[in-house]
């Protein structure tokens, strides 16, 4: 069973994919690392990433590996972890231009498309584009002032600039992120992340 689990930026897809995915004792497989794994390697090179015929070439030379696990994704380069180093301010800033381009999409999606099932998804277009004969869709949603005191927990930042970073994010990924028909929307701003766990769980389809 495929479950996806897409939404806006910070809005707890990563965390509640885990508690998921650990209920079902099944991986969760996190797309946005990918993305965010190929702009890094592009800034290290000092690659222009409006360009992407250079990064794409780049991304080929260099094999990323994305392990999803249910407590955790990590992405390989070679014998390096990369994973700790893609969820800084610095990828944030540019991670939507690389995500944009059609080239890049696809190389994301030919990995997440060789994974063998069962996993839960999260992402922005699992539901819609990756996935789209998931057993269940779910789509999350929060205010951006929500998301942004969240954040404010994980870095020693303004919640000010954190919501306009990511007001900012929410409108360059639009294209590629919208609910698929069947999904089912859900507000995280009133739940815990248990409660959006338990909320998804009891909806899933008996096996
Ligand atoms: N329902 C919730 N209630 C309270 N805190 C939550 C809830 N959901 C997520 N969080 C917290 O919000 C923060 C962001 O969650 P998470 O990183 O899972 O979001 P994301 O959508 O995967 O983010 P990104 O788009 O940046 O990858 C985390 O600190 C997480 O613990
Ligand atoms: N399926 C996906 C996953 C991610 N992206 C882009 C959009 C995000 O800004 C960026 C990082 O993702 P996040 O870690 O915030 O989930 O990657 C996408 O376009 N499609």
């Amino acid at each position: 069973m495929i479950v996806t689990i897409d939404g806006v930026a910070a809005s707890g897809k990563s965390s509640v994919a885990s508690g998921v995915a650990r209920a079902l004792g099944v991986p969760y497989v996190s797309s946005g690392l990918l993305y965010r794994a190929a702009t890094l390697l592009g800034q290290q090179a000092a690659l222009d990433l409006r360009e992407v015929t250079g990064l794409i070439s780049h991304l080929q030379a260099h094999a990323l590996r994305l392990e999803p696990l249910s407590e955790g994704n990590r992405v390989w380069l070679g014998e390096q972890d990369l994973t700790g180093d893609l969820h800084s301010t610095q990828v944030d800033r540019d991670v939507s231009v690389v995500a944009a381009h059609p080239e890049v999409r696809a190389w994301v999606d030919e990995q997440l498309r060789a994974l063998p099932a069962p996993f839960v998804a999260e992402g922005r277009d699992m539901g819609t584009n990756v996935f789209p004969q998931a057993a269940a869709k779910f789509y999350l949603t929060a205010s951006p002032r929500v998301r942004a005191e969240r954040r404010a927990h994980e870095r020693p930042e303004d919640v000010a600039a954190i919501e306009a970073a990511l007001v900012e994010r929410d409108t360059l990924d639009t294209t590629q992120s919208a609910p698929a028909e069947d999904a089912r929307v859900i507000d995280t701003g009133p739940l815990s992340l248990q409660g959006v766990i338990e909320t998804i769980l009891s909806t899933l389809p008996k096996k």
